[in-house]
């Protein structure tokens, strides 16, 4: 049991921070496994209502890969990838769409609001938000139909931007539609960095289930703390940075390039990671900056 004395000098060394944050928007991208571990889970729910009640504007951003899996499942339809991307049939995309903007989408939202949050749920569709044409990914020179993939084309933050001045915390599924009407799924790491970009949010923060990107992964796994984008780009080309650490760190290096300030990788398995991330001086994770003289 904490006493009260430590409480009290937990809040005064958090103070200048939750000063720094004040007003800003910070964009979260939660999924895959600290998103089913119920104890990260409860975790990540109560920081993002005590961001908001401290006056900073959270906008969640969720995928549900594994929920998604687990339904395909039971229907008996085996789940495949190429280059990261679900490959989506018309049958999947129901499925995708019905478990991302249904069941997951509404749990986050009733679980924020269970402890106090004011949270609305929204897909790319809402508002019209996320703005998609039909994907194609190349493999050795080739150009692959993966089905209803949507490549994001435009975002509209507007209807963000209304739940931010109401209080409200924004949970957004990577659902998107194109200019007829058709649906599209979207890994969820591009649609958060695409609306962190937008927003041109103060930080916007990955959720995974490493604690960021690791030096040597195979071997001794050293983490990286800080980085900056030319000593990225530099562990990609060495190879260290691999698998699905590469669209992620791509997608963090697209959003610092369209004005997001900092971006960090972090394990969403940690206890309480993101206040950690956000209210302490060493902060949580992989933190990648733009030049590494800036102040983050
Ligand atoms: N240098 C690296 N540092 C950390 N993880 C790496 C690295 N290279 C490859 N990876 C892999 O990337 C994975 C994280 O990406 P992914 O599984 O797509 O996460 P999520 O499901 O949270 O979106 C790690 O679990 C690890 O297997
Ligand atoms: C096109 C594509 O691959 N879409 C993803 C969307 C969900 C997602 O990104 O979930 P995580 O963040 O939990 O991995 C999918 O169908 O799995």
């Amino acid at each position: 049991m904490i006493s009260n004395l430590d409480k009290a000098k937990i809040l005064v060394k958090a103070l200048p921070f939750i000063k720094k944050y004040h007003n800003k928007t910070i964009v979260i991208k939660y999924g895959g496994s600290a998103m089913v571990n119920p104890v990260a889970r409860e975790q990540f729910i109560q920081d993002v209502v005590l961001m908001k009640y401290v006056g900073i504007n959270p906008v969640i951003v969720h995928g549900g890969g594994p929920e998604i899996n687990e339904m395909l499942q039971k229907i008996g339809k085996e789940s495949k990838f190429v280059a990261g991307n679900r490959v989506t049939d018309e049958e999947t995309m129901e499925i995708v769409e019905m478990v991302l903007s249904g069941k997951v989408n509404k749990g986050i939202v009733s679980d924020i609001n269970k402890y106090g949050g004011k949270a609305v749920g929204l897909s790319g569709k809402d508002g019209n938000m996320v703005f998609v044409e039909k994907k194609f990914v190349e493999v050795d020179g080739e150009k692959v139909d993966i089905g209803f993939v949507g490549e994001i084309k435009e975002i509209n933050t507007e209807v963000i931007k209304l739940l931010e001045i109401n209080d409200a915390i924004p949970v957004i599924s990577s659902i998107g539609v194109d200019k007829n009407g058709q649906t599209y799924n979207i890994n969820a790491d591009y649609v958060a960095g695409a609306i962190a970009g937008k927003l041109q949010a103060d930080r916007l923060i990955f959720l995974t289930d490493v604690d960021g990107i690791l030096l040597d992964y195979n071997d001794k796994q050293t983490l990286i703390d800080e980085i900056d984008v030319e000593n990225v780009n530099d562990l990609i080309e060495r190879g260290i940075i691999s698998g699905g650490m590469l669209p992620k760190v791509t997608t963090c290096l697209n959003a610092i390039e369209n004005g997001v300030e900092n971006v960090v990788i972090l394990n969403g398995k940690l206890e309480h990671s993101v206040i950690l991330e956000l209210f302490t001086v060493e902060g949580a994770g992989t933190l990648i900056k733009k030049d590494e003289n800036l102040e983050s």
